[in-house]
Formats: C-alpha cells, structure tokens, sequence
C-alpha cells in the first residue's frame, strides 16, 4: 500500500521538475530570439528609425514590435517589413529565430550576402527576399529548409550558379530567381521538385540546355526562361505550358513548334546529353554542402562523446543528489518568476487582442494559426470585405476557380508599394491603375475602383465579376485576381502588366523615334485587336456576347512582342450606369463614340466596331486626331497622303489600301452596314492569305 504512494509523490516531483525546466528553457530560448531581434535590428536598420519600436526590454509577441508576430508557444513565427525603407543587412542571426514560419523583408534595399544562417529556418514557408539589393551567391544552405514553399530571391544583384542542392527543397511551389546576375546551367536536379508549379529564371545569364527533367514536373504551369544565353533543343514536352512557357530572347535555343524558333540542327542536338543529370551536380551536391547541422553536434558530441558520459557515471551519489537538489530550488524560482511573468504577459495580451479587433489595420492580416501556403492565397483579408463570402450566388465558376482569383488586400498593397504615386499609370474618371510586383516576382498592373463606382446590388456585381474571370484571349490583358476592401472603399482587378504601354504612346511621335512602329507590326497589332474584339463577341456555351463599349487607343497595351492586349473586357459589368456615362465624354472626345449612340444611347456590337475602325484608323495614319483632309485622302486611296509619314513609304500598298477600305466600313454612319468582327476577321485572314 505505501510503496505506490510513495512512487506517485517520487512522480509527481520529477514531473514539477521537468515542468520547471521546460518553463525555465522557455525564458532562455525567448532571451535567445530577443537578443537575435536586436542583433537583426541594429543590422537591417543602422539609423534606428523604421524599427523603433523593436525594444531591448520589449516583449515581441506582445504585437509591439512592428512586423514581428509569434506563434501560440511565444515563439517568433513571422517577420513582415516588406516595403519598409529598409538600407542595412541581414544578420546572421536571423538562423536563431528558429521557429520562424515567414521571413517577407522584399521591397527595401538591403544590401550584402544572404547569410549562409537562413538555412537553419528549417520552419520557413516562405521566404521573400526579392527587390532589395543582396549581393554574393545564392547560399546552398538555403537547401536546409524542407518546409519551404516559396522562394524569391528576384531583383537583387545574386552572382554564380543555381546550387543544384535546391532539389531537397521538396515542397517548393514557387521559386523564383528572375532578373540577377546568375550564370552557369540550370541544374537538371530542380527536375526533382515535384509540386513546383512556378520556376521565374528570367533576366540572367544562364547558359546551356533547358534540362528534360524540368519539363517533366507534373504541376509546373509557368517556366519563364527569357532574357538568358540557354541553347540547344528545347524539351518537346514543354509545349503543354502553352503561354505559360516563355523563352524570348535565348538565340541559341531551338525546337519545332515553337513560335519565333528556328528548328534544330544536329549539331544543336548534341546538347540534348546535358539534359540528364550530371555526374558533377551529384558530385557537387554530395560534397560541397556544408552540412549545417554538424557543427552544433559537433560541439555537442565533444561535450558528451561516449567517454565523457560514461565518465560522469563515475561521480559519487553524493554529488549528484546536493547537485540536483541545488539546481531544483534554483530551476524552481526561475520557473515560478517565469510563470508569473507569463501570466501577466497573456493577461497584457488579451486586452490588446479586444483593443486591436475594432482596429483597421493591415499589419496583423497574417493569421498564424490558420496560414499554410503561400501568403498568395492563405491570409484573411484584413478588411473584412469579401463579396463572395456573403453566400451570394457565384454563379457558374467553381468554388476553387473563385479561389484562385482572390488576392488579399497586403498582397495588392506591398505590390505597389502601398500605391504610391511613383507606381500609378493613370488616373481615369472613376478609377487608378498602377504597376506593381508581385511577391511571386511577376510583375501586374492594379486597378483600383472605388466602391461608390461599382454596382450598387451586390448579386449584379458578382455576377460581373464572373465574367470578368471566365473572359480569357491571348489578346485580352489577362486577369491574375481580384479584392475588394471595404475599410478602404475600394475593389482592386490584378492583371498581367503588358510591358510595352498603351497604343497611344506610339501615335503622333516623331520622325526617327524608337516609337515609329514597322509595317508588319502594325499589321500584326490590328489583326490582335480584330481577334480580341470577336471573341468578346462571338457567345458560345461558356460565354455571353459582351460588348466592350470603351475600345480606344489608351485601352490597347502592347506586351514584349508587339502583340496588343485589349484593357478592361468585361468591365463594364461591374460598373454603376453613371459610372459608364461619365466615361463617355472622353471616348466621345477622342471620335471613338459611334454616331447613333446619340439617338439611341445604347452600345452594341456594331458601336464597338466603329471604335475598331477608327483604331485601324489611327494605327495606319500615326495619328490620334483624324482630320478632315486625312479622312478624303484615306477614302480616295491616296495613301501616300494618309499612311504615316514616318515610314517613308515602307508599307505594302496592297495591304495598306485594303486596311484603310476595312477600316471604312467598320466606321460606316449606318450600324448596319459595318460589317461584325467575325467578317472583319475573315477579312483579314483573306487579306493574309492573298499577300
Ligand atoms: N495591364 C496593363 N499593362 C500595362 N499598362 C497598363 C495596364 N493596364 C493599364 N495600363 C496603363 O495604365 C493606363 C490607364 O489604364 P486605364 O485606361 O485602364 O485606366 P484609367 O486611366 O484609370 O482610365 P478609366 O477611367 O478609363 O479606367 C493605360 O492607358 C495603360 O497605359
């Protein structure tokens, strides 16, 4: 009877024990990631003045250290100061805060070497270094971090090779290494990353094959491979990326099938042996990866070897008894301090925690618990306003396809810099668009619409959003996303960022300007007009017949390779009536507006093709403003009159008379005799074939 007595008070007393050394490392550990966090302050931010408020005998989970959050245990989990202003470096002690989930420091200017530490964030998701100014290579280390899920390291000034140690990264989504100064070849180890969906190594100076193995990732959906010196034959099977394969300016590659490629010789085919793993990158993985862990089992085993250990069996009782004796009153104070200290700290907390709920705020928008990818998709908006969420009817889109297109409010705000001027493109009647990037690296154009703008009826204007996200041509600007924040009284449309500007940047420029488009490209960007205009047209069994209703020059954006993107397809949908009216004025202004929309006030098809043939118009002539003169010459067929003088007469005569004819039709006074884009079309396509 008195002997299991005994064993549970011998329990219960090992069992207070550990829990005051587990309380009693805990503190540690938080003096160790608050000695770290200034160690990172005083090095990222030398001047003290975008960290003030990170304190030496501060408490960072308390949400007083601006861009610091912790996770339940009080360890810190996240570290947001993306767009801060940030000019120093990055400690090396960044590998202390070891529980880190989130490291988002793009945007600043930090400068010198990514420490070989980060590798030791074996907790990491996500890792956002991109735009900032980091020199020296990519650390190997990096391959440590098993948990990562999106790399960025985009826009710094990174030199030497792609480690090929990344393929341990096995649940990257998104790597992103675009616009650095790399070299070398692409490892055929990345080959290895199964779920990677985004591989961005634009903008280098890679050389060499695109290796088979990367073409064989089952979920890769964008391999960007622009602006590099790769050669050889590129993999067949990248075909499927479609549009989402992009490989301009590498003249040395080659393939059939591919646009603007010339086909593979033998010679080029050689190359294709390189496509296998190499003995080298084996080599190279298995010998120069500095093993992080070894040295703290190192010194850890040079502590405890098997020796030593068994020597310390050797020590009398005696010792070891006053020895834990004394460690347990002292563990036993530090525990009760700790304990309380704790206490008080929750308490501090949760008033903070019902103060800040009222709060508007976008700095806490990361929701630790509830985070599991990338911050892309994963965060709550921090605004609350999300009309999808009101169980409103969403129409014929799948809840995962809704999905794909929300973006959350920090997401669109860090992209452009919170909106800066710098960043805006324009400024219209009723909304602002303006360049961003994003956390991926790719680059956007945000449109911002204030609410009031927008459809009163809730229901009218998510079923405008859904056509706004089903409506997808390679001669439509391509929709990334959307979000709507209410705190803000704005919704915000993602769209891919066409890096040539708007049509009318090319119109009225000077003779010999970089602007003066070539004949071909002319062609080339009416017809994508003409493609672009049908398919909003044409209604099938997926979509409705739309009507632009805004077409004029401003709208066209030009992407890399001169192909034109229509702006704002579908927009009008979501748009309030006076919205659209007050619009009318400049479309009006500038003789994009058909002539019976004054009588009959509607738009229809027929208006949007005149709009189209005053753009072909004004795409032959040069011009923005069609005079009188231009307008008799353009119907008389004198085209030496009317075609842009700043070609010198290098235009086809035969291609020329038959585009000015089109576009006369397509401006006829009565609807009904301008013809529908469909015949435009086979216009064209008759035009194609004849020249
Ligand atoms: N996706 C894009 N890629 C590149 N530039 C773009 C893009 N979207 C918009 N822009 C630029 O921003 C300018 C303004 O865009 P847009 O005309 O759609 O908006 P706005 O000036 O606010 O006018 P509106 O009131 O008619 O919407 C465009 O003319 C173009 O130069």
């Amino acid at each position: 009877m008195v002997k299991p007595f005994k064993l549970n008070i011998f329990f219960l007393i090992n069992f207070f024990i550990l829990l005051l050394y587990s309380s009693f490392f805990q503190s540690i550990l938080a003096e160790t990631e608050l000695t770290a966090l200034m160690d990172i302050k005083s090095s990222l931010d030398p001047d003290n003045k975008i960290l003030k408020t990170w304190l030496n005998d501060g408490d960072p989970c308390t949400g007083s250290f601006v861009g610091v959050a912790c996770n339940d245990h009080r360890k810190i989990a996240n570290i947001s100061l993306q767009g801060r202003g940030l000019t120093g470096k990055l400690s090396p002690a960044i590998g202390e805060l070891k529980s880190l989930s989130g490291l988002y420091l793009h945007y600043n200017s930090i400068s010198g070497e990514i420490p070989a530490e980060v590798g030791e964030l074996t907790e990491l998701t996500d890792l956002y270094l991109n735009v900032n100014n980091f020199t020296g290579i990519i650390p190997p280390e990096i391959s440590h971090m098993t948990n990562l899920q999106v790399l960025d390291l985009c826009c710094n000034r990174l030199t030497g090779n792609i480690p090929a140690q990344l393929d341990s990264l096995s649940k990257l989504g998104s790597l992103s290494l675009q616009y650095n100064q790399l070299d070398g070849s692409i490892p055929p180890s990345l080959g290895s990353l199964h779920v990677l969906k985004r591989l961005d190594l634009s903008y280098n100076f890679l050389s060499g094959p695109i290796p088979a193995t990367i073409a064989n990732i089952q979920q890769l959906h964008i391999l960007d491979v622009r602006n590099n010196s790769l050669s050889g034959a590129i993999p067949a099977s990248l075909k499927r990326l479609d549009t989402g394969f992009l490989y301009g300016n590498n003249t040395k590659l080659c393939g059939a099938g591919f646009l603007s490629l010339r086909a593979c010789t033998a010679l080029d085919n050689s190359n294709v042996d390189f496509n296998s793993p190499r003995p080298f990158d084996l080599i190279f993985k298995n010998h120069t990866t500095p093993k992080h862990d070894e040295p703290k089992n190192a010194s850890f085993q040079t502590k405890c070897s098997s020796t030593n250990c068994s020597k310390s069996t050797k020590f009398p009782q005696i010792v070891i008894v006053v020895g834990v004796i004394t460690a347990s009153v002292t563990i036993a104070v530090a525990g009760f301090l700790t304990f309380f200290r704790y206490r008080r700290q929750k308490q501090k907390i949760g008033t903070m925690v019902e103060a800040s709920e009222s709060r508007f705020s976008t700095d806490h928008a990361i929701d630790l618990q509830s985070k599991s990818a990338s911050p892309l998709v994963s965060l709550a908006y921090s605004t609350g306003w999300d009309p999808l969420a009101d169980g409103l009817n969403s129409g014929d889109l799948s809840q995962e396809a809704l999905q794909s297109f929300r973006f959350n409010l920090e997401e669109v705000e860090s992209a452009t810099q919170y909106f800066s001027e710098a960043n805006m493109l324009g400024r219209g009647n009723f909304s602002t668009v303006y360049k961003g990037v994003l956390r991926d690296g790719s680059v956007v154009a945000v449109k911002s619409i204030s609410v009031n703008s927008c459809q009163s009826e809730e229901a009218e204007f998510v079923k405008g959003l859904n056509l706004l996200v089903s409506l997808r041509h390679e001669n439509l600007v391509s929709l990334r996303g959307f979000c709507c924040s209410r705190g803000r009284g704005e919704c915000f449309f993602i769209y891919d960022f066409a890096p040539k500007g708007n049509l009318l940047k090319y119109l009225d420029v000077n003779e010999g300007s970089d602007l003066v488009l070539e004949w071909s490209i002319r062609v080339n960007i009416i017809n994508g007009i003409a493609k672009g205009l049908c398919y909003l047209h044409e209604k099938n069994d997926n979509k409705p017949s739309v009507v632009h209703q805004n077409m004029s020059a401003e709208k066209i954006v030009i992407d890399n390779q001169y192909n034109p993107l229509i702006l704002d397809s579908g927009l009008r949908k979501i748009l309030a009536d006076d919205t659209i009216f007050s619009a009318l004025k400049v479309s009006a202004a500038m003789g994009y507006l058909a002539p019976e929309y004054i009588t009959t006030g509607r738009f229809t098809e027929k208006s949007d093709v005149y709009a189209f043939g005053v753009l072909v118009l004004h795409i032959l002539s040069g011009k923005q403003q069609l005079t009188n003169a231009m307008r008799s010459a353009a119907e008389s067929s004198k085209l030496e009159d009317f075609v842009d003088q700043n070609l010198n007469g290098k235009f086809s005569v035969t291609e020329a008379s038959k585009l000015v004819r089109l576009a006369l039709n397509c401006t006829h006074e009565l609807p009904d005799e301008r013809p529908y884009m469909e015949a435009v079309i086979q216009e064209l396509n008759k035009r194609n074939s004849g020249s």
